[in-house]
């Protein structure tokens, strides 16, 4: 009988001692694709992941707006959403194959791609409130096309199977952090500060304490948006520099954080659907704020992420639990907010790069994990008490 060359290939590559692998990860800052060159050998606890390279390529501004139209919006037009479900697919690839020639890579010794995909609307369920519906999230950006266009296997569409099988979609880091950074020694507690803050509470193995993992509110996203807005042509507030000359309001941060989902239990997921400007402008308008200046405002908004921060904390940590916290994402260059960050929760902040993972690059690691598990078929064994839906997750498309 003869099989798909592609099947043998993978199954090959799934049974092999190491495998190279590039996960792609854009985030909801829609600013642009991390590409992480991985190499891994082993699964589940046993896996040992070197990050050969790692490159993120922006989005020109073009594409940005493009992507701004439909992201995030209950109503968009729907030609935009095919249009550029194919176009990012193939510049995916496009990128891929620019780095690698960069890197000096030959396409050939690449196994996998793994790519998430730019989520344009993330919709669980408490958020949506719609009776007869379940969770849903929506990734564009085509893994045929990255496949087509690369001639590299690749996994895409990872957040499906989460959902299918019960959860939100996300947060999907918790995978990667509990295969990699769980400690036997350590409580340790893994923040990503992109658009939105989410993060990963690993107990140290053998406490017998629960893995939990959870969005706890905006991360960048606010404050992105608010900068995009009022002070054209910039994408962020450097530093926080514009934030550092301002005061916090305490009551606009009280009235930002008067909301249902703040109210719902942990864990739980959010997004830029939920956090826009136009929850900044109700709010403004509410309070009679609208005076205020810019910095004010942003120092605030750095207020209303570091507080969302720590309600999850102390809500998912046992009281008097002493851990290290490992940041990643963008958030981490905000010194202002690391200040605020720090003094609220008492604590120096650690980078991911102590555990070897480049705080950038994080993410795009961590997918890189996921399709390493699917293929190499560990993902049934994690134990009831993480968290973890036993899933295998990431669509498989195949060159040709
Ligand atoms: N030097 C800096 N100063 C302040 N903020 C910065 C700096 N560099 C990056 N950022 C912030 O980080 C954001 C990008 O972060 P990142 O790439 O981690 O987000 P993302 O992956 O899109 O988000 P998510 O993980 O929530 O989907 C920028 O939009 C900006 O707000
Ligand atoms: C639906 C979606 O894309 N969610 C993202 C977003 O960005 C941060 C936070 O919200 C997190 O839940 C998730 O991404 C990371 C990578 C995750 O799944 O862990």
């Amino acid at each position: 009988m003869t099989m798909n060359p592609y099947l043998s290939q993978l199954s090959k590559i799934g049974s092999a001692s190491s495998r190279k692998i590039v996960g792609l990860m854009s985030g909801t800052s829609l600013d642009g694709l991390d590409i992480a060159l991985c190499e891994f050998s082993g699964y589940g606890l046993e896996t040992q992941v070197k990050l050969l390279n790692f490159r993120t390529i922006s989005y020109s501004s073009e594409l940005k707006s493009a992507l701004k139209l439909i992201s995030s919006k209950p109503r968009v037009d729907l030609e935009q959403v095919t249009v550029l479900n194919a176009y990012l697919g193939n510049i995916y690839g496009e990128m891929v194959l620019a780095c690698l020639g960069d890197w000096n890579v030959e396409v050939t010794d690449v196994d996998l791609i793994a790519s998430h995909g730019q989520t344009i609307y993330h919709a669980p369920k408490h958020q949506h409130g719609l009776e007869f519906y379940p969770n849903a999230t929506f990734q564009i950006g085509d893994g045929d096309h990255v496949a087509v266009k690369t001639g590299i296997i690749t996994l895409s569409d990872f957040r499906q199977k989460h959902v299918a099988a019960g959860g939100e979609g996300a947060p999907l880091s918790i995978y990667g952090d509990y295969l990699l950074f769980s400690s036997d020694t350590e409580h340790r507690v893994l923040l990503n500060i992109g658009g939105i803050s989410n993060f990963t509470y690993l107990p140290a193995t053998g406490s017998g304490l629960a893995v939990m993992s959870t969005d706890v509110g905006p991360g960048n996203t606010l404050m992105d948006q608010f900068v995009q807005r009022e002070y054209p042509g910039l994408g962020y507030d450097d530093g926080g520099s514009i934030a550092a000359a301002g005061e916090i309001n305490e009551s606009l941060l009280n009235l930002l954080l008067d909301d249902a989902f703040f109210k719902r239990s942990f864990p739980k997921t959010t997004g830029p659907e939920v956090f826009s400007l136009s929850y900044l402008d109700n709010v403004l308008g509410k309070a009679g704020l609208i005076e205020l200046t810019n910095a004010d405002v942003l120092a605030t908004l750095s207020a209303f992420t570091v507080a969302g921060i720590e309600l999850g904390l102390s809500a998912c940590i046992p009281d008097n639990t002493d851990f290290s916290l490992y940041i990643s994402g963008g958030g981490m260059h905000n010194t202002f907010l690391r200040q605020q960050l720090e003094a609220k929760l008492g604590l120096s902040i650690k980078s991911t790069a102590l555990l070897d993972i480049d705080p950038d690059a994080k993410e795009a690691v961590l997918f890189a994990v996921l399709a390493n598990e699917c293929i190499s078929g560990a993902a049934l064994q994690y134990p009831t008490t993480s968290g973890l839906l036993p899933v295998a997750m990431g669509k498989i498309s195949l060159p040709r």
